[in-house]
């Protein structure tokens, strides 16, 4: 295969090294919106993400994802613990062009037309070369003409991803890029910035959407209250929150004797006289308690995806 790209190439001959691309380490943050008051943003997260991870912060309005990301981009300082991108302070790796970031609003001026906007910020960077090759990546090589204030949200969040690629960054951040966005907009939106994580650049976005997460990340961050609730592969997230809740009409003191036989068994809930109950291995859950228990109407249901996330992030 005859590689024409340069960036595919600069990050091939980089050198393995064990320096992870994001090290949050017991970071805080608190703000204080009126006197007398102080929310906590950032309560004590620890996070690392190596080098070519697609990782999506998923959580639900105001679990700390946009402050942590600011901080992860210097645009905001810690109040303690510590960040660094590619072992280096924030705001050291964004001079080195080693980071970029794509956020929900602002960064566009409405009379320029996107070719002139891409050949603005191409020339500060001196990649004028790199302009065609980056507007067909962002998908907006058709655009060219359209003045900004003439294109859809989609198209100018594609703009600005087009933006953040022009410095070749090594880590590229989404603040929820495609938040108002119709779903068609949204699919053509990821398509773009998944061919270009393919080439081993490292992501981490934000976002509201379970399935967006699903879809597009190796891994998801769940956060909830300023903290780290979950952390896994997409693959892990999704057995974790389809896992099947089985339910019985069971006496009490059963209980310690499941706990003995299966160690990881989880009591999620009690109603209505049915005690719920949570094992990565439900058909073997349901098999003893038929078998071997005095438990009655014994029932396995899924669990969804939505409700389970709903449950991760506010159990904390
Ligand atoms: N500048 C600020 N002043 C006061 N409080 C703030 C400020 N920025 C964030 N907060 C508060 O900090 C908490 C975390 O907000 P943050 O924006 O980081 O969450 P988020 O997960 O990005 O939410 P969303 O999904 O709604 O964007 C919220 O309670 C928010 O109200």
């Amino acid at each position: 295969m005859t590689q024409t790209d340069p960036t595919r190439r600069r990050r091939a001959a980089t050198p393995i090294t064990s320096v992870p691309a994001i090290a949050l380490t017991d970071l805080t943050k608190s703000f204080h919106p009126s006197k007398g008051s102080t929310v906590q943003a950032v309560a004590g997260l620890n996070l690392q993400v190596e080098p070519g991870e697609v990782v999506a912060f998923l959580g639900p309005n105001g679990a700390g994802k946009t402050t942590t990301i600011d901080m992860i981009l210097g645009l905001t300082s810690p109040d303690s613990g510590s960040a660094t991108v590619f072992g280096m302070p924030p705001r050291a790796a964004a001079r080195a062009g080693r980071i970029a970031a794509v956020m929900q609003t602002g960064g566009l001026l409405d009379d320029f037309t996107v070719t002139e906007t891409v050949s603005t910020i191409a020339a500060m960077h001196g990649r004028t070369a790199d302009i065609p090759e980056v507007m067909a990546r962002a998908d907006i090589a058709d655009l060219g003409d359209r003045k900004v204030s003439r294109c859809s949200g989609g198209e100018q969040q594609r703009l600005k991803f087009a933006l953040a690629l022009l410095p070749d960054p090594d880590l590229i951040v989404l603040d929820e890029p495609t938040a108002g966005m119709d779903v068609e907009s949204r699919r053509t939106f990821w398509a773009a910035m998944r061919a270009d994580a393919q080439n081993g650049r490292t992501v981490l976005f934000a976002t509201h959407y379970l399935e967006e997460a699903d879809s597009f990340a190796d891994r998801i961050v769940m956060m909830a209250h300023g903290g780290v609730v979950a952390d896994g592969s997409t693959a892990d997230i999704r057995a974790r929150a389809s896992r099947r809740i089985v339910s019985a009409v069971l006496d009490d003191d059963a209980l310690p004797g499941l706990h003995r036989v299966f160690p990881e068994l989880q009591v999620t809930e009690r109603r209505g006289g049915r005690i719920y109950l949570s094992l990565a291995d439900s058909d073997t859950l349901a098999r003893h308690l038929l078998t071997s228990t005095r438990a009655r109407d014994v029932e396995i249901a899924s669990h969804n995806l939505e409700d389970a996330f709903v449950a991760l992030t506010t159990d904390h």
